[in-house]
């Protein structure tokens, strides 16, 4: 059974979950689809699924478009500017106009550079999302975020530029390692702590059954997921103050991506980033005790990291200085005030940094 979550934006759009799907994308060709009116596609794809690629290129093919597939790295490696002026130029090359539109298959590095390319190009044209791990259906697909990575930080340099459309076909997921199926957990477990405790419930009821690729569970985690993503990006699109509340772990989370040189997957990241927040939130009194240890608990019985070097503070520091959420030299955390409750804390003192990093390393 399929199911379609509304994003009610601005230039609202369909996000289509469900099991053998990706032939929906052939049929947003039809008049008043997503791809109506294209004549020419850029199909870009990371090469683990380059089986998926081919499949959505002849059906595109068959609807009667000249389809162009451009391979992308495998991974982050992919999100930079380099790769982005490759692809312009490939589009360059078939001549998209402004009619056509560009089709990202992959992981969220690959959602996110083809979203910035089809937002540089002719300064925006059409994109439709067929995200195939977990963790890019369940949020990065969503939401019209797009950006590249740059020396100094990560997803420092990109655009607002929602999808025509989003094509989640859960079966893509059991081509998916367990690694990256875990990575994906930490922002379905952010996503329960922040707006939908019933995924907590979910995850911690069996979590061997909710990392099975093949359903049923992890179905649902993903359209309950993808519904919290769908209302709060549709209430705040471009991040004046609710949807910071979706970046919860990340500000430490991203520090520790980019001090790994973009060696650890960003999921990982972020379970350290969820467990640092919630003892930050614990210590400055703002979140209860059962609530803060169930981040650690959650997030490890997933598979997830829960600790990190314990001398890399001051690097993290520096590294979180660029985050987005800063405001000049002042530090802005999103925190818990309770489950499902969302706060912000702003500008913590050195100590309060170290007492809570303390508990990562330990
Ligand atoms: N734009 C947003 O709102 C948003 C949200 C969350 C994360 N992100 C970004 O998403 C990226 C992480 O995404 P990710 O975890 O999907 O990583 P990823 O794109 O690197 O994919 C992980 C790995 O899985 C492979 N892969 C993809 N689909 C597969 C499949 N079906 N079977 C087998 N292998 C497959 C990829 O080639 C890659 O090696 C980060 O760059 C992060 O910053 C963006
Ligand atoms: O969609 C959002 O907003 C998010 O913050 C979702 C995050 O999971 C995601 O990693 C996002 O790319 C982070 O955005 P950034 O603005 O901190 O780069
Ligand atoms: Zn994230």
């Amino acid at each position: 059974m399929a199911e379609t979550a509304r994003v009610a934006s601005g230039s609202p759009y369909d996000v289509v979950i469900g099991r053998g799907v990706t032939g929906a994308v052939a049929e947003a060709v039809r008049d008043g689809g997503a791809l109506a009116g294209a004549a020419r596609i850029a199909v870009l794809h990371q090469p683990a699924v380059e089986a998926v690629a081919l499949d959505i290129a002849a059906g595109l093919e068959a609807a009667g478009v000249a389809v162009h597939r451009v391979e992308l790295p495998g991974s982050e490696d992919g999100k930079n500017l380099a790769t982005a002026g490759s692809c312009w130029e490939a589009l360059g090359r078939m001549g998209l106009t402004r009619s056509d539109a560009v089709v990202a298959v992959g992981g969220g590095a690959a959602t996110d550079l083809a979203g910035f390319v089809a937002a540089g190009w002719m300064r925006g044209v059409r994109v439709v999302h067929v995200p195939t791990t977990l963790l890019a259906m369940v949020d990065a697909a969503v939401g019209g975020k797009t950006g590249i990575n740059t020396a100094a930080g990560k997803n420092l340099v990109g655009a607002f530029h929602e999808p025509a459309a989003v094509i989640a076909d859960l079966d893509s997921l059991r081509t998916v390692g367990p690694e990256e199926i875990a990575a994906g957990m930490a922002e379905v477990i952010k996503t329960g702590f922040i707006a939908d405790p019933r995924i907590l419930e979910l995850v911690e009821a069996d979590p061997e059954a909710a990392v099975d690729p093949a359903g049923p569970v992890i179905d649902e985690l993903v359209a309950r997921s993808v519904r919290v993503k769908a209302e709060v990006v549709a209430a705040d699109l471009r991040e004046s103050h609710l949807r910071e509340i979706l970046n919860y772990g990340h500000t430490l989370g991203h520090a520790v991506e980019r001090r790994e040189d973009y060696h650890w997957r960003h999921g990982e990241a972020v379970s350290v980033g969820l467990v640092f927040v919630a003892e930050l939130a614990r210590r400055a009194g703002r979140l209860d005790d059962a609530t803060a240890d169930r981040h650690r608990d959650v997030l490890a019985s997933v598979g997830l990291p829960t600790r990190y070097d314990a001398d890399a503070l001051p690097d993290l520091v520096e590294h979180m200085r660029v985050d987005k959420k800063s405001r000049g030299a002042m530090l802005r955390f999103v925190v818990l005030d309770g489950l499902a409750t969302p706060g912000r804390l702003e500008g913590p003192a050195p100590e309060e940094l170290e007492a809570a990093y303390a508990a990562l390393a330990a």
